[in-house]
């Protein structure tokens, strides 16, 4: 479980109280806000000094989580949530000094009652009270600290949206003290799977954070202290391509791509088989023994008005408009966005114009539909194995569903959770062929899908895939001395080939040896 060496570096602590005035526009906001941002990136949390929480609910909300801590270990049992780690925690023999108690949606009163009731039929109207109003005081905090976030990255006018699509998870607990006086993990290292996590604790110190230099951080937390962490969901950078016409999460979007694709996959089998293709990964794949939860259907050349036309016809010979269009429009709206992206980064390596007008037309649409059934169990179950993708870029959009993608991270320590910052959020990943293309510049990343909760996800992607005549090869401007060239020019069907021949295939350590110099 890592090392246990001790770091002597400090988490900054930040006066967020009242008595500085904290009002956007000043000096010192923006200074604040500066200061909460690096501290986020040096160490990944900060402690706050902050007097939004009464003196009177900080002192009951200890004392309500001890009470409910007290109560019978059936009753706590009672608190089921499908999210890991939502619900109760307790009797773990891996972690046997931790109990959680959680409050799903706690800042919405009936949920707060809701949670007192299942724990005390008979009411307990103090406990409520307390959880409650603790709970949005602090998000008081959150949204505080999430404003300044917004705003010292410039991109405030996406906070409405966020703060729209947020709810509270209160968590109570509760880490006994270690027989002996020993010292020993009550809770292994780990990261949350959140935006920002906010923690408040009684007068016992205990956590620790990890450091950059890899030692650990104690934290010792003067009262009326929150320590603010940021979570998985805010590691991944989100960059604003807003444009008026592209407006995925909206009614119509959604009902535009995911109805159609809902309405394909409840087709019956033997008619998806239809669309079923040789080549993996197009047409439709489904019912694969390892991975039960999984169906996709892949849309080739879907710029491309005769082969959309021709594939839906496979699946309703009568005709369906309504599916062929949606195709297209999603081809053609997140195309933009793909041209876009490709065009900056080539841009940004010193790729000359001529080549990029001629990349940005060697390559064609694969549209994908992915669904991955809900699962009943509490556990996560695999939707998607860990993969890279081998085509240029992959543009990535979901349903209501929004937990499942997860990309490693490049030290391949840990899974990020891929969730879209917002319902108008695309996920752009860089395949094996962009890799090449750009000499290595670019990274392709390792990612899969995981399952929890019983609803159905589904997913959309464009793939842009290069045309099959075209050989991949890095220009040279992007080739010198520091930058030798790594890969000889390949043709993407023969390399796609090549992949499908064992799962090792596909990483980029195999790209070496397959295409390497
Ligand atoms: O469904 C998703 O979010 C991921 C799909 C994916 O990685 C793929 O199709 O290559
Ligand atoms: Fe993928």
């Amino acid at each position: 479980m890592g090392s246990s060496m001790k770091s002597s570096s400090k988490v900054p602590v930040l006066d967020l109280t009242s008595r500085q005035d904290l009002n956007p526009n000043t000096s010192t906001w923006r200074s604040i806000s500066r200061e909460a941002c690096e501290a986020l990136e040096e160490y990944g949390c900060f402690v706050a000094l902050y007097d939004g929480v009464t003196q009177e609910l900080d002192d009951s909300i200890f004392a309500a989580a001890e009470e409910l801590f007290d109560l019978p270990t059936d009753t706590k049992r009672k608190n089921v949530n499908e999210k890991p780690y939502h619900g109760y925690v307790g009797q773990m023999p891996v972690i046997p000094l931790h109990e959680g108690l959680g409050i799903d949606y706690v800042t919405n009163k009936e949920e707060a009652q809701r949670f007192t009731h299942l724990m005390w039929p008979r009411g307990n109207h103090q406990f409520c009270e307390t959880a409650h109003g603790f709970s949005n005081s602090v998000a008081e905090l959150d949204r505080l600290v999430v404003r300044m976030i917004f705003e010292n990255y410039g991109v405030e006018k996406h906070y409405d949206s966020h703060e729209g699509s947020k709810t509270y998870l209160l968590k109570f607990l509760k880490y006994l003290a270690p027989p002996e006086s020993i010292s020993m993990p009550a809770f292994p290292q780990h990261t949350d799977k959140t935006f920002l996590s906010i923690l408040h604790q009684n007068g016992v110190n205990g956590l620790e954070v990890k450091s950059k230099d890899g030692g650990w951080i104690s934290l010792h937390l003067p009262p009326k202290s929150y320590v603010v962490m940021a979570g998985d969901i805010s590691m991944l950078p989100v960059i604003d391509f807003t444009s008026p016409n592209l407006k995925p999460g909206t009614v119509e979007w959604d009902s535009a791509v995911f109805d159609v694709s809902e309405e394909a996959f409840q087709l019956p089998v033997e008619i998806k088989k239809r669309v079923v293709s040789k080549r993996k990964y197009r047409g439709y794949v489904g019912q694969i023994p390892s991975l039960p939860l999984f169906e996709v259907m892949g849309v080739d050349f879907a710029e491309n008005e005769d082969k959309v036309n021709e594939f839906t016809h496979k699946l309703w010979p009568q005709g369906n408009g309504s599916f062929s269009e949606a195709v297209m429009s999603f081809a053609k709206k997140v195309s933009e966005l793909d041209f876009m992206t490709r065009r900056m980064i080539m841009e940004c390596f010193g790729v000359n114009e001529n080549y990029i007008e001629k990349h940005l037309n060697s390559t064609k649409c694969l549209v994908r539909m992915m669904k991955y059934q809900g699962v009943e169990e509490k556990e996560e179950e695999l939707g998607m194995e860990a993969h890279t993708d081998r085509n240029m870029l992959t543009i990535l959009c979901q349903n209501d569903v929004k937990d499942g993608l997860e990309v490693r991270t490049s030290d391949d320590k840990q899974w990020i959770k891929a969730n879209p910052s917002q319902d108008s959020s695309f996920i752009v990943l860089g395949g094996a062929t962009l890799h090449v293309l750009l000499n290595g510049r670019v990274l392709t990343g390792v990612h899969r899908v995981m399952r929890m909760g019983t609803n159905t996800r589904f997913s959309a992607g464009l793939f842009s895939v290069p045309k099959i005549e075209d050989l991949i090869y890095a220009p040279e401007e992007l080739v010198d001395a520091e930058h030798p060239r790594l890969y000889k020019p390949f043709d993407f069907e023969a390399y796609f080939q090549f992949t499908t021949e064992g799962p090792e295939r596909r990483d980029v350590a195999a790209l070496g040896g397959y295409c390497g110099l």
